[in-house]
């Protein structure tokens, strides 16, 4: 017999200092005592955003007045498949109160399991959410314009940029050590300001270890997926990939991937002559990503506010988050 489906929304709620609000499931549910994200059920005809406002009235008295959709995200449990759609929650009026007689408690994300036990499910999205929400995709062309642009990195880092990765396809035809020397030199760069730097897989294997992370090509990670290899195992650091439809975030959730970065959302100068596949279209290819999505394609932060309202945890780009 096949297993129950449910359909939960959970909110990712948080204060500004960073820390996130968990409830203990009380003792009538099952895994009671065992730590979530508030939220429930979402009952027939209603949107996610309604069941999560409903359910944040029902288990916490608190009026939600600013969310966004996140990731969805589907575990099998030993008696149900649960398929949840966490959602930020920036906004909302009230005290936090267990109105069910259950604990809550305001944790620090890099020691969520000091309250104890955390349902299977609620682990992955805690780990999710300390992602940077940009994402600067280097572009940097030859040795000689490398000098500017590790000044406007500089200037990029100072302003609190924390994830970038290097990725020069395009490099002119010169000698291999010209683009390591490049490589080595962003990645200092960023470590100086506590940001990561991962490498595309176009580069050599040999540099990936040196990396604080791959992000694999659309085709890389189809490849590598259809294989069945167990890259994560091998490249330490974080996993990401590049998505232009379902099949490739497919690939991205079976390579356990951190992240996946769509495109193009918008028109860019980087593909002239290709319309971007538009925010319905990035909004219903992740709804089943199963993990966070960058949007990447004419993205600044003038677009961040709408990529959240279209699900996307953050932006990627090239030109105009050097700034
Ligand atoms: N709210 C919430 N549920 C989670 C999380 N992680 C996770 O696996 N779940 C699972 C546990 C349950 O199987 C399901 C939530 O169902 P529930 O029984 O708590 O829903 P509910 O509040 O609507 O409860 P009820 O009306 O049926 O009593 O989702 C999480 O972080 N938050």
């Amino acid at each position: 017999m096949s297993k129950p489906f449910i359909e939960v929304a959970a909110g990712l709620i948080m204060q500004p200092d960073g820390s996130l609000l968990l409830a203990q499931r009380p003792d009538d549910k099952p895994w009671s005592g065992w730590w979530e994200l508030p939220g429930g059920k979402i009952e027939p005809g209603e949107t996610t955003l309604q069941a999560l406002a409903r359910e944040l009235k029902e288990e916490l008295n608190i009026d939600v007045t600013a969310a966004t959709p996140w990731v969805t995200y589907t575990h099998e449990y030993p008696k149900n498949i649960v398929r949840l759609a966490f959602c930020r929650v920036t906004g909302w009026e009230g005290e936090p109160t267990g109105m069910e007689g259950q604990q809550l408690s305001w944790v620090k994300l890099d020691a969520p399991l000091s309250v104890g036990p955390l349902l299977p499910a609620t682990e992955p999205p805690l780990r999710w959410i300390q992602l940077p929400d940009h994402y600067l995709l280097t572009s940097i062309g030859s040795s000689k314009g490398l000098d500017s642009y590790l000044a406007r990195l500089t200037q990029a880092l100072q302003n609190g940029l924390k994830l970038v990765q290097f990725r020069e396809p395009g490099w002119e035809p010169e000698s291999d050590h010209d683009i390591h020397t490049a490589f080595q030199q962003v990645l200092t760069l960023c470590h100086q300001y506590s940001a990561r730097c991962l490498i595309n897989s176009c580069h050599p294997e040999t540099w990936w270890t040196q990396a604080d992370g791959v992000h694999l090509r659309a085709a890389d990670a189809c490849e590598l997926a259809s294989a069945g290899v167990a890259i994560k195992d091998q490249a330490p650091g974080l996993l990401a990939v590049s998505a232009h439809n379902a099949n490739d975030l497919d690939a991205a959730r079976m390579l356990a991937a951190d992240f996946a970065v769509l495109g193009h959302v918008l028109d860019t100068p980087s593909h002239p002559g290709e319309p971007g596949i538009g925010w319905a279209q990035f909004a219903s290819l992740i709804d089943n990503a199963g993990l966070p999505v960058f949007a990447i394609g004419g993205q600044s932060v003038a677009t961040l506010e709408t990529a959240r309202q279209h699900g996307a945890h953050g932006i990627a780009g090239i030109r105009q988050l050097l700034t």
